[in-house]
């Protein structure tokens, strides 16, 4: 069943136990259990609870705490922070018993190398790899990321390349001041100023489920001339006939499907079997590209291992490792710190710090915070223009020996973000990237003062496995994790082809789009800039598409180039005291500049003062005038009320005479009666009067039509 949400807890399969020398009772020495519930999923929102999952095995219970520096009784280095508490203490070459090198961090004798310069690159003649073969490939370019089919020849590039490609290519090399025929970028000193990602390929061994199932091995791989085959499983099944052969591939049959690529390192850790390949454990993988990288970060530069691949591939065995086979980031650690040890004298120390973060559905989550939220903030990316893109409020912790490193790498993958797939079962749904940071500080012991520090970073990034979906048995929160995961590296597979197209053609770059995910903004620099990039591709030696993609992927990356500087700032007393003066003469004209502008800021203050004044006298006038009018209108409401007041008392007053007067006139009936009869007697007259009158007109009238008929 799917599990739907996320567990912060699950450590990933990382242990690490103190060195033979120390106590160890009680650690985590015994196999991993086999048995694994599946993982408490994660809410959508990113939300976090701080119990430990079932997925892997944690060193969880009374061991883990047993892993601390102060249950081991390691005694730490003493901090190299000040010269001065260094200075009475013989330092030289003597290593503490407590730091003596674990067994499990030292070489088997098969794979011992000559120790190397903690601070030099190691010499040409260490390199195992023929002359030939990198003159051919150093001439094609391309030869390494070319198909071919092996029962041909193993580099044939050139077939694949126009003319003008290889024109191009022999100028590109040309114009990085370096012969067309000599490459200096397949060494493992290449790392040193401008140069190439290097890219090394690893393919683990069969995981007990592909035992089961039968599976085929489907690659075959040459250490010496670093190159890696991929055979078609149909191929492997048609020379599947009891024919001698190499992994299963015919020797002397050509096969059609097979893919062949070449690469600075090809990596063999599927069996001790293989004739043409040596078989490459944690410690030797330390030795090809761990080692060197600290010898550079010692020098100066910036540095990254990205470990790439499908999902279950080995990215986290390789970067984190386990308990007794303990990987990258482990064996640099403990390194770091034997290294600073011998190097710590009066007049060099070094300090350490770490973060630990990861990318989890394109947002940032610290790894390292002392107790783990419900719903933990993403943190923000900001960039700066010295440091590039970086996480803001990050906690850093200032370390000073291997045993404080292990307590918080402990923390970090404790929190990491796991869930089952089918694919694997301790499956990582985050990039994590682990970053130390290492500063050397050179003093002058008489005048007790740093003359030069030099600061580089060494970055660890062990990204997400790339997944197809059905192979994956995803849906739900897997399913978006997973297309976050896919969405980060098509951005950082864009991102790389980009970058390779430009490092291999001088033409005019496109806009690189690092922006498009918060993985490649965060590895801007790595990827394009100033670090020393290797980049690990794990492979599977069964799964024939995501391997497929995969060396083609890592094919890519080896065109990229970057541009790494020592990371240095060096200061001569003579140099620092004129950088003095120039700073407090920088110091007099701020100052100047800033009296002048306050003069001038004076002035402009006062002229709006008195504009200022002109308003509020103006303020002033209108509100006075508003007070004046208030007071008459007040005045003549109350005139107007006592007015009304007046009116209202005369009026009542001549009702009441009204009513007196009609009161005091007494009419007696008599009166009445002799004033009715009058009025009717009035009346009669008036009517007799007005019939009289019509009488007489009507008279008169008659008398003035008689007259005028006489006249006719
Ligand atoms: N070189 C190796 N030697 C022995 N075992 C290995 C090796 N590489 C990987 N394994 C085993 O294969 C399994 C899957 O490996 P791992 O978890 O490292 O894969 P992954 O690439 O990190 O996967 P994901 O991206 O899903 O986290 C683990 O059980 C691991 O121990």
């Amino acid at each position: 069943m799917e599990d739907t949400t996320r567990s912060p807890s699950p450590t990933k399969k990382y242990y690490l136990r103190p060195p033979p020398s120390l106590p160890s009772a009680g650690l985590p020495g015994s196999p991993r259990p086999s048995s694994r519930a599946s993982v408490t999923p994660r809410p959508s929102t990113p939300a976090r609870s701080p119990s430990p999952g079932k997925l892997k095995t944690a060193s969880n219970g009374p061991n883990r705490a047993a892993t601390t520096s102060e249950s081991m009784g390691i005694s730490r280095t003493p901090s190299p922070l000040k010269a001065g508490a260094l200075k009475n203490q013989n330092l030289t070459g003597s290593v503490p018993a407590t730091l003596r090198v674990p067994e499990r961090f030292q070489p088997s004798p098969a794979q011992v190398q000559p120790t190397p310069n903690h601070l030099r690159s190691r010499p040409r003649s260490q390199l195992r790899r023929p002359a030939s073969v990198a003159v051919l490939r150093d001439e094609s370019g391309l030869g390494d990321s070319a198909e071919a089919s092996p029962g041909l020849r193993p580099v044939s590039s050139l077939d694949v390349m126009s003319p003008s490609q290889q024109l191009q290519l022999r100028q590109s090399a040309t114009s990085h001041g370096r012969t067309a025929s000599v490459s200096s970028r397949f060494s493992t000193d290449s790392l040193v100023g401008q140069g190439n990602v290097r890219v090394l390929v690893r393919a683990r061994p069969f995981l007990p489920r592909e035992i089961e199932s039968e599976c085929k091995c489907l690659l075959s791989m040459n250490s010496a001339l670093g190159t890696t085959t991929l055979t078609h499983p149909d191929d492997i099944d048609r020379s599947d006939d009891g024919s001698d052969g190499l992994n299963g591939v015919p020797l002397f049959r050509r096969i059609k499907d097979a893919k062949e690529f070449v690469f600075d390192e090809s990596l063999w850790s599927v069996d001790r079997t293989n004739k043409n390949a040596r078989f490459v454990d944690q410690d030797a993988l330390y030795d090809k590209v761990g080692r060197g990288s600290l010898d550079h970060a010692f020098e100066g530069y910036h540095t990254c291992i990205l470990a790439y691949g499908q999902t279950g591939a080995g990215k986290s065995y390789t970067m984190i490792g386990t308990e007794g086979e303990p990987g990258l980031i482990p064996r640099t650690c403990y390194d770091l710190f034997q290294r600073i040890e011998k190097l710590t004298t009066t007049t060099t120390t070094f300090t350490v710090k770490i973060s630990y973060f990861e990318i989890y559905n394109e947002h940032v989550y610290d790894l390292l915070l002392p107790t783990v939220a419900e719903a933990p903030a993403p943190l923000k990316v900001r960039e700066s223009p010295v440091d590039g893109p970086y996480v803001k409020d990050l906690t850093t912790y200032s370390v000073h020996s291997y045993a404080e490193i292990e307590k918080y790498l402990k923390r970090g993958n404790r929190q990491r973000a796991t869930a089952a797939t089918n694919m694997n079962a301790t499956s990582s749904r985050s990039h994590a990237v682990f970053t130390i940071a290492l500063k050397r500080i050179e003093s002058d012991p008489v005048m007790d003062e740093t003359t030069e520090e030099t600061n580089s970073r060494i970055r660890f990034v062990d990204l997400a496995g790339s997944e197809r979906a059905n192979s994956t048995g995803t849906t739900g929160t897997r399913l978006r994790e997973g297309a976050n995961i896919n969405k980060s590296l098509t951005t950082l597979g864009r991102v790389i082809s980009i970058l390779a197209e430009s490092s291999l053609v001088s033409k005019k770059r496109d806009i690189v789009p690092y922006r498009d995910s918060t993985l490649t903004w965060l590895l801007k620099d790595n990827l394009g800039g100033n670090s020393k990039t290797a980049m690990i591709a794990c492979v599977s030696p069964c799964d024939y598409e995501e391997s497929l993609s995969t060396l083609r992927y890592a094919s890519q990356a080896k065109h990229i180039r970057t541009r790494a500087v020592v990371n240095q700032d060096f200061i001569s007393p003579t140099e620092r005291d004129e950088k003095l003066v120039e700073m407090q003469q920088t110091i007099n004209k701020l100052q100047d500049t800033l009296a002048q502008n306050s003069s001038t800021h004076k002035q402009q203050t006062d002229a709006q003062m008195v504009e200022l004044e002109k308003f509020r006298k103006v303020i002033r006038y209108y509100e006075e005038r508003a007070e004046v009018e208030e007071a008459k209108r007040r005045a003549i409401m109350q005139e107007n009320e006592t007015i009304k007041l007046h009116n209202r008392l005369i009026t009542e007053h001549v009702k009441e005479m009204r009513i007196e007067a009609t009161e005091s006139i007494k009419i007696p009936d008599s009166f009445a009666k002799e004033w009715n009869s009058i009025m009717q007697e009035t009346a009669k007259f008036r009517m007799e009067l007005s019939a009289d009158i019509a009488t007489l007109c009507r008279n008169d009238r008659e008398l003035l039509n008689g007259r005028t008929v006489q006249v006719q």
